[in-house]
């Protein structure tokens, strides 16, 4: 499905209602109770203005028990008028909690839903992933307190209004009609506002990725070896530099149009002040309605900013929560199966068919027509040179992608007609990319079978199984230890509290062990699982491989050909096609591109190595 980036809100009160549904759905006591003190904050100026002119107008007339009574309804309007505020906030500030909980709720539940990776992918789609993750709690305000603010100020609004017509008719006119410059100029910045970042977001994300490289700790060798960190720091700055462009000549616009509705504003509250007090003079008015102008102008003057402003920021809320609903609405990125298909163990194998597959339109061809068959119980190899597409044939396996024609069959099925959730369910992979999880070392492994994640012995089994039990053993916290690389100190990096260090090699071993959690699985994928081990390491965790791998379905992945020889069948990925496939014997028998790649590497070993392999 295309990203697209809507210019204004798609559908404005659609979205508008989706967020009081939450806002009600976070607390309906709190949504009323923030109603009652809008209503309430609404009327009090109004009110105020009212009870000024009544104690003006008795002093003047020497009613004097008018004049008191009126003083005590000031001072109690006084009274809420200072515990409201601090009510508001507070109910305000439960609200946006809540809300924030369930908005990040809703997106991560959403984006937990795309079964596939193309959308990681795709730049536009992480820019509204970003404008949607932004679009949570205190940057919805302007469509909850700043929707019931404008409430509010439609209430002050309408009031002092009516008592300023009830003074004069036309200055309540041009005090309205001054107004809507300012409300059209507002809702268009904010447009602006939103559209510039969006704009700016291809920025946005270089300086972010540069900033991350300058202080991530996996670069920090690197920088420092290479001297890269005033080059990274140089093209940091130049993103930011491009992104305060553009804000600054946005802020040049706010500036130019507020300073002139400012002054606009200005010049009406000065002519009404001179005709009040012309008024007066002639006696059209008392001294109670001259103070009741100017304090309603002035009023009527601060709701009506409030308001172009309430609306304006509304606005550009709509707009950014208009990304986190369209995260929602996205639904998976894998089309739904065509003929829903229960998913049953392997009983036969899986069968590659005429698979053509490249990552985007606009990209080469990486697969060109695969064929293979990966029998029920057979160790199948995958061997080609760097960028044949091993890994990337891994993924189609693994359904986060779909082919762009052929067909990988599950004992028959197409998996396109299986739950990929449930397809995976089946199947154990060591990714060549695999994660490193900041989380203690029983849990690296545990999550693995997340279902298992408490049960230690299988845990042990696993690290057991790729020979790193010992190690893990003999951690300050054992298996409790937290291993991270988020130390703080030289002295701290052994202090099981803020994590030791493990070494590449023992990482490997580890993300092998979570492998072995799902080693009963019907499906057991390793790219590369001795990449980063010794000698030694390797040749022992591939002869642990061996036995664990007998009769069971298996697709091996390794430049090293010698771990590979054992396999039921080598297939030779070549030009994005099987260029071969066969036993060892049968492949060196062949004499062709896997033949020529072993005697290239045994030759390295010298002539004694290749003896011995052979
Ligand atoms: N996410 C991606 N988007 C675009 N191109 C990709 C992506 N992943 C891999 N490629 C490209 O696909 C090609 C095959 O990559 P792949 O990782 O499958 O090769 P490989 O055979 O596993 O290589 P290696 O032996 O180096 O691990 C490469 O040219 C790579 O640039």
């Amino acid at each position: 499905m295309p990203v697209t980036e809507p210019a204004s809100p798609q559908r404005p009160l659609h979205e508008l209602a989706g967020v009081w549904r939450t806002a009600w759905q976070a607390g309906p006591w709190l949504t009323v109770a923030q109603m009652v003190t809008t209503v309430a904050s609404g009327l009090l100026p109004a009110t105020t203005v009212w009870l000024t002119k009544l104690v003006v107008d008795g002093l003047a007339a020497g009613r004097v028990e008018a004049a008191v009574g009126a003083g005590v309804g000031l001072a109690g309007a006084g009274l809420v008028a200072a515990v409201l505020p601090q009510l508001a906030g507070y109910l305000q500030g439960e609200q946006q909690r809540r809300m924030d909980r369930l908005m990040q709720d809703q997106l991560y539940t959403a984006v937990n839903s795309f079964q596939g990776l193309s959308r990681f992918e795709n730049p536009r789609f992480l820019d509204r992933l970003r404008m949607a993750t932004e679009a949570t709690g205190p940057a919805l305000s302007p469509l909850t307190s700043g929707l019931l603010g404008i409430g509010r100020d439609v209430i002050t609004l309408l009031s002092l209004l009516g008592t300023l017509y009830f003074l004069s008719p036309v200055m309540t006119a041009v005090v309205v009609g001054a107004a809507v410059p300012a409300l059209l100029a507002e809702i268009s910045l904010a447009r602006q506002r939103v559209g510039m970042y969006l704009g700016l977001s291809a920025a946005m994300r270089r300086q972010a990725f540069y900033s991350q490289l300058i202080t991530d700790v996996g670069a920090a060798q690197e920088v420092r070896l290479f001297g890269l960190g005033d080059f990274f720091k140089g093209r940091l700055l130049r993103g930011l530099r491009e992104v305060q462009d553009g804000e600054r000549r946005l802020d040049r616009k706010v500036l130019r149009s507020q300073s002139l509705l400012a002054l606009l504003s200005a010049v009406v509250s000065g002519l009404g002040l001179v005709w009040a007090v012309h008024s007066a003079t002639t006696g059209r008015l008392t001294l109670g309605d001259v103070t009741a102008f100017v304090v309603a102008v002035a009023g009527i003057q601060g709701s009506l900013m409030g308001l172009v402003n309430g609306i304006a920021s509304g606005h550009e809320a709509l707009l950014m929560v208009g990304h986190h609903s369209a995260v929602r609405r996205l639904g998976d990125d894998l089309p739904p199966a065509r003929r829903p298909a229960q998913l049953l163990p392997l009983r036969h194998g899986i069968e590659v068919r005429d698979v053509w597959f490249r990552y985007h339109d606009d990209h080469p061809w990486i697969l060109r027509g695969v064929s293979l068959t990966i029998s029920q119980g057979q160790a199948v190899a995958l061997v080609g040179l760097n960028g044949a597409g091993k890994s990337t044939l891994v993924k189609l396996l693994c359904r986060f992608y779909d082919p762009n024609h052929g067909v990988i069959r599950w004992d028959g099925v197409d998996i396109r007609d299986l739950d990929p959730a449930q397809l995976r369910r089946r199947m154990g992979v060591l990714f060549q990319d695999f994660v490193s999880y900041d989380l203690s070392a029983a849990e690296n492994i545990g999550v693995g079978d997340v279902d298992a994640i408490a049960d230690r012995r299988r845990i042990e089994e696993a690290a057991g199984a790729a020979g790193i039990h010992t190690n893990l053993a003999a951690l300050p916290r054992g298996y409790d230890t937290l291993l991270s690389r988020l130390f703080y100190l030289e002295e701290e990096k052994d202090d099981p509290d803020t994590g030791v260090v493990l070494s590449g090699g023992q990482w490997q071993r580890l993300a092998l062990s979570r492998t072995f959690m799902r080693d009963t699985r019907d499906l057991l994928i390793l790219d590369e699982p001795s990449a980063g081990l010794d000698a030694k390491a390797e040749h022992e965790i591939h002869q642990r491989l061996r036995t664990h791998r007998a009769g069971r379905t298996s697709l091996l992945i390794s430049h090293r050909l010698g771990t590979v020889r054992d396999a039921d069948v080598i297939v030779v990925l070549d030009g994005g096609l099987v260029a071969e496939q066969g036993s060892h014997d049968e492949l060196i028998a062949l004499d062709g591109r896997y033949a020529q790649l072993f005697r290239t590497q045994a030759s390295g070993y010298g002539a004694t190595a290749v003896e011995e392999i052979r």
